[in-house]
């Protein structure tokens, strides 16, 4: 089995590209079904689960080609299936985006119900509410979510809580509904916006979207289009923390600042320096960490994705910090790991309290979802001595070359897959 194997106390240093934003293109990518003519999207990260997605739409007869590593050139003029149940499908969370756009394109579709990180319940209520508010069926059997319409009609729908899944597939399932759908209590991640440009690029007529109520008028067909995505928020917050916890001085380049202000405002608040240019953010951390208090919020609140980035640094700072999770129930499984490596943290809830301590302790740990793996990775990277991380596949969902990107700012990092490796690693780092 694939683990990083680290050897900490290296300061990162340098300058790190950031690559196309998963939850974007997983959206996008579905979206681009919605067509039979031609489309191209440029930076689409090469991870599990861009990859677990496209191999989903080949499966109904969507013509994937990449043309680069980050772009692709999809056709769905001849898709002959609407039903999606293979079992790499169930492990991604974004499989339910196949839903909105087989429904908003052909009045029908079958998907299994998603998976994704395993940090709450999770339920697909308000994504259900939505399709039967524009007049579709919606029933779930034999693990399959069923949906179907005679037609679509346009509809004012209210989400109960900010859903960043089901604005985005309801948004999906209107923009060729017939007449005007409002979806009020909207996401603003900019993932939605960035769904939203790419279906206007397409022909559809969505507004408002990055603002709390957005508004649909069907268009009866969309065409083929050519887009870029947007660049991934979470991924460079996580080198932004990795250049923190290591004391280091790291840029992350390619980045819209704006998209990272509650992170950027995080870091000065525990003692580092940020600069902001128009597509760069420079982190320096030369003092010592010191506490705050966090609550996770939807956007533009500080992100639950980066939730287990900033406890890692708040294990390390000076004094005692709070940080509250307010959007998954079960977001903090990692704190056992990252106790191992000696942090001091009590989780009461949905609350962490976070005792700092002066150093981790490199350990045998393992990933136990996608951020907080690469949480533990920035832990590993801060810590004496040597940490081995496994389950590292949770990572991979969702960075691109993370280890490589890592030791090209001067970690001490590599991937291993058996007892000899890791010795060897070992021997190397002394
Ligand atoms: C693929 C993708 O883009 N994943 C992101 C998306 O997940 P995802 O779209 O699953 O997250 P949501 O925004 O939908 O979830 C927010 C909250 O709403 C609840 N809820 C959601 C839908 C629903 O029908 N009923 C309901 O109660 C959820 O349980 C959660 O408590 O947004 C999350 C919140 O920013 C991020 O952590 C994920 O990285
Ligand atoms: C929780 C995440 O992803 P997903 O919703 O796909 O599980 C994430 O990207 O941090």
């Amino acid at each position: 089995m694939e683990q990083y194997a680290i050897k900490g106390g290296n300061p990162l240093v340098g300058e790190v590209e950031i690559g196309g934003a998963k939850n974007a293109a997983l959206a996008i990518l579905a979206a681009a079904i919605m067509t039979d003519e031609t489309v191209v999207i440029e930076n689409v990260p090469d991870v599990r689960d861009t990859n677990v997605l496209i191999q989903a739409m080949e499966s109904i007869g969507v013509i994937v080609n990449r043309i680069d590593r980050h772009t692709v050139k999809i056709n769905a003029s001849h898709i002959h299936n609407l039903v999606i149940e293979d079992d790499f499908i169930k492990k991604i969370r974004a499989s339910y985006y196949l839903l909105g756009a087989l429904l908003g394109k052909y009045k029908k579709a079958e998907v299994a119900l998603p998976g994704g990180c395993n940090i709450g319940l999770r339920p697909i209520d308000q994504h259900i509410k939505g399709f039967r508010a524009l007049g579709a069926d919606v029933r779930i059997e034999h693990g399959l979510i069923i949906t179907d319409a005679e037609d679509l009609r346009g509809s004012n729908i209210y989400l109960d809580v900010v859903s960043v899944g089901a604005t985005i597939n309801v948004m999906m399932a209107a923009v060729m509904a017939e007449g005007k759908t409002t979806i009020e209590n909207a996401a603003k991640e900019p993932h939605v916006v960035d769904l939203a440009n790419f279906l206007n690029s397409m022909g559809a007529d969505v507004k408002g979207a990055g603002t709390d109520v957005i508004r649909i008028k069907g268009v009866p067909k969309l065409h083929g289009s050519e887009y870029t995505i947007i660049p991934d928020q979470i991924e460079a917050g996580t080198f932004m923390f990795a250049a923190a916890v290591t004391r280091g001085d790291v840029t992350v380049k390619n980045v819209i600042p704006k998209h990272l202000e509650s992170i950027s405002s995080k870091l000065l608040e525990i003692g580092c320096e940020v600069e902001e240019s128009d597509d760069a953010v420079r982190v320096v951390s030369a003092k010592a960490l010191t506490h705050t208090h966090v609550k996770t919020l939807p956007y533009p609140g500080f992100p639950t994705d980066m939730q287990p980035q900033i406890v890692v640094a708040l294990g390390l700072s000076a004094g005692t910090s709070i940080v509250t999770e307010s959007i998954f129930e079960n977001r903090f499984k990692y704190v056992d790991e990252l106790t191992r490596m000696g942090a001091n943290i009590k989780v009461e809830g949905n609350t962490a309290i976070i005792d700092g301590v002066e150093r981790y302790t490199g350990a045998s740990i393992s990933a136990p979802d996608l951020r907080a793996g690469a949480s533990l990775v920035l832990a590993g990277l801060a810590a004496e001595g040597v940490t081995v991380v496994d389950d590292i596949r949770f990572i991979e969902r969702g960075y691109e070359d993370f280890h490589l990107k890592l030791k090209a700012l001067g970690a001490q990092i590599d991937k291993v897959n058996t007892e000899r490796e890791l010795q060897k690693f070992k021997l190397k780092v002394g």
